[in-house]
């Protein structure tokens, strides 16, 4: 066998050095043509000479078709060899392995690949005309513009719509439009008459004047006989004929919670199907508790259940409490975010009997003033507010430091007593607390903002504002704790230097920079308190690097 082959002849070596039987399969020279396939060959040649004399000039296509007549001479070869097997003997049996798949060994992978993509890949080139046709497709030339364009008014820009006119958008007439009571206005509940003004049930009137309340506040004469009136007579609501949605705002300790509990007593109090009736949602824990108390204290003797739902307990023990309640009656208190009512109500009335006063100070200044009001401007029964637990506990030593050294300085002297109150307390500590300020145990209550919604203390004389309030919804709310139900009160608010003017726009802008009094304090008169002062300051200096 000759060995100088090609790259690709090298396979067709390796397979015939291992098939042997194949040999004459292999061979390039092929056997001598029989008689039969010389004749059908000469026949077919002539066939093509014919062919090729009458077919048009050469083109692509026509050369592939050659091509193809090649591969049908083979094929045809390759039958005529079939023909001719029926007159030879029969060839040797074929081994088990068709040598098919080795012949796809043979062939060349990088040329066939290169042959098919060309072969596949045809990219026709634009004729003249279809280049023609293309162009003649391009849109026409732009036309001609005018020499002068029509001018448009400058654009303006309209004004905002306000905060309070954005917040009232959507809500109803009769919100906004509300109906305005006098605050002076006040009904007299008469135990004998069964038919006065307040529309109450001898039941109630009675009730109410063990509470000592032999009046209704403006806000209730309002709302009370509102939603008693109809249907007569403190009777549940008929489900076609309740009573329509009401609104109301009102001062701080105007008397807004006896307006709401006790038409619900009044309405429950008939009720013979047990279900959970009213629901009452407060901002505040503390607030829940002290509402459920005035339910409790109003409601006595009606029979009414009252739970409250505040997160402390588990979910599955506050359903229990509010919906699976066997009771006659139920009546609900829990707490609620900030709605979007809060922002339509920003208009705001403060009690008639408040006065309110602020004093502008440096920062290191501030603990001296607060010791000036308490000792020099008869500040007790105070609210204190900080703004936060952290700053609360440091007061609360510091004043605790004052107090003594102050004492132990004046001789005779009865020490405040202060006490700080803030998130940083368990539920039953800040209850115990309140308590003990309620009785006036405790002088001065230092807290956060805690307590600042709703929670009515009645001897409130005074709320210090040690850290200004950083809006005015919370100023509004801080100072609401002193003047409730008609008592005299006064609100201090100790602004920083740095603060004034953010302060004073902020009343500004509430309109209420005139009620509120600039109170200056010189060094003359905090004079007799500064030797005190650095000494507790000293005291707390090292209480705190211990
Ligand atoms: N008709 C009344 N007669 C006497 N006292 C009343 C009357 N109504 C309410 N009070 C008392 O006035 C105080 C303030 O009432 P209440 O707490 O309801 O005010 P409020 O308007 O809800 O205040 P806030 O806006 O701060 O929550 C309470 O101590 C309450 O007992």
């Amino acid at each position: 066998m000759p060995k100088e082959v090609t790259h690709g002849s090298i396979h067709v070596d390796r397979i015939c050095s291992k098939k042997p039987d194949r040999d004459a399969t292999c061979e390039p020279g092929r056997k001598d043509k029989t008689k039969a396939k010389k004749r059908y060959l000469k026949a077919k040649k002539d066939r093509r000479k014919k062919r090729k004399s009458t077919t048009a000039p050469v083109s692509k296509n026509a050369t592939e078709g050659v091509e193809g007549g090649e591969e049908e001479e083979d094929e045809d070869e390759e039958m005529s060899d079939a023909e001719s097997a029926a007159d030879e003997p029969p060839p040797p049996p074929k081994p088990e392995h068709r040598p098919k798949k080795r012949r796809k060994v043979e062939v060349d992978v990088p040329e066939t690949q290169n042959t098919h993509s060309e072969a596949d890949v045809h990219i026709p080139e634009a004729t003249g005309q279809e280049a023609a046709a293309v162009v003649s497709e391009k849109p026409d030339p732009q036309p001609t513009t005018p020499n002068a364009l029509p001018s448009f008014p400058a654009p303006t820009r309209p004004d905002a719509p306000s905060r309070a006119t954005l917040a009232l958008q959507g809500l109803d007439k009769a919100l906004i439009q509300a109906d305005l009571i006098e605050p002076t206005r006040v009904i007299s509940i008469n135990v004998e008459s069964s038919d006065d003004a307040t529309g109450l049930s001898p039941r109630m009137k009675k009730r109410l004047g063990e509470l000592n309340v032999t009046e209704l506040f403006a806000v209730q004469t309002a709302v009370i006989p509102l939603l008693l009136s109809e249907p007569k007579q403190w009777q549940l609501y008929l489900p076609y004929n309740t009573p329509r949605d009401l609104c109301v705002s009102a001062p701080t300790g105007s008397g807004k919670t006896l307006a709401y509990v006790v038409p619900i007593v009044e309405v429950l109090s008939s009720r013979t199907v047990t279900r959970l009736r009213a629901l009452v949602v407060l901002p505040t824990r503390d607030l829940v508790l002290q509402v459920r108390e005035t339910f409790e204290a109003v409601g006595k003797g009606r029979g009414l259940r009252i739970g409250t739902a505040t997160g402390q307990h588990s979910f599955a023990h506050e359903q229990t409490q509010l919906v699976a309640d066997r009771s006659p009656g139920t009546t609900e208190t829990t707490t609620k975010e900030q709605g979007v009512l809060d922002i339509v109500m920003e208009k705001f009335t403060m009690p008639a009997s408040l006065t309110e006063h602020m004093l502008v100070c440096g920062s290191s200044q501030k603990p001296l003033m607060l010791f000036y009001l308490v000792h020099e401007r008869g500040v007790k029964n105070a609210l204190v507010f900080t703004k936060s637990a952290e700053s609360t506990n440091r007061l609360v030593k510091l004043f605790e430091f004052f107090e003594s050294t102050w004492m132990s300085q004046g001789g005779e002297y009865q020490p405040m007593t202060v006490q700080a109150y803030s998130s940083e307390l368990g539920a039953s500590d800040r209850k115990s607390i309140l308590e003990r300020f309620k009785k006036q145990d405790i002088n001065i209550l230092v807290c956060s903002d805690l307590i600042s919604r709703g929670i009515d203390i009645s001897h409130v004389s005074h709320v210090v504002s040690y850290d200004a309030p950083v809006d005015m919804r919370k100023y509004v709310h801080r100072v609401g704790r002193t003047a409730r139900a008609g008592r005299a009160g006064d609100a201090w608010t100790l602004v920083e230097e740095q603060e004034a003017r953010y302060f004073k726009n902020m009343l500004k802008s509430a309109d209420h920079m005139n009620a509120v009094k600039r109170l200056r304090i010189s060094e003359k008169d905090v004079e007799s308190l500064v030797p005190a002062y650095e000494q507790s300051l000293e005291q707390l200096k090292e209480a705190y690097s211990r």
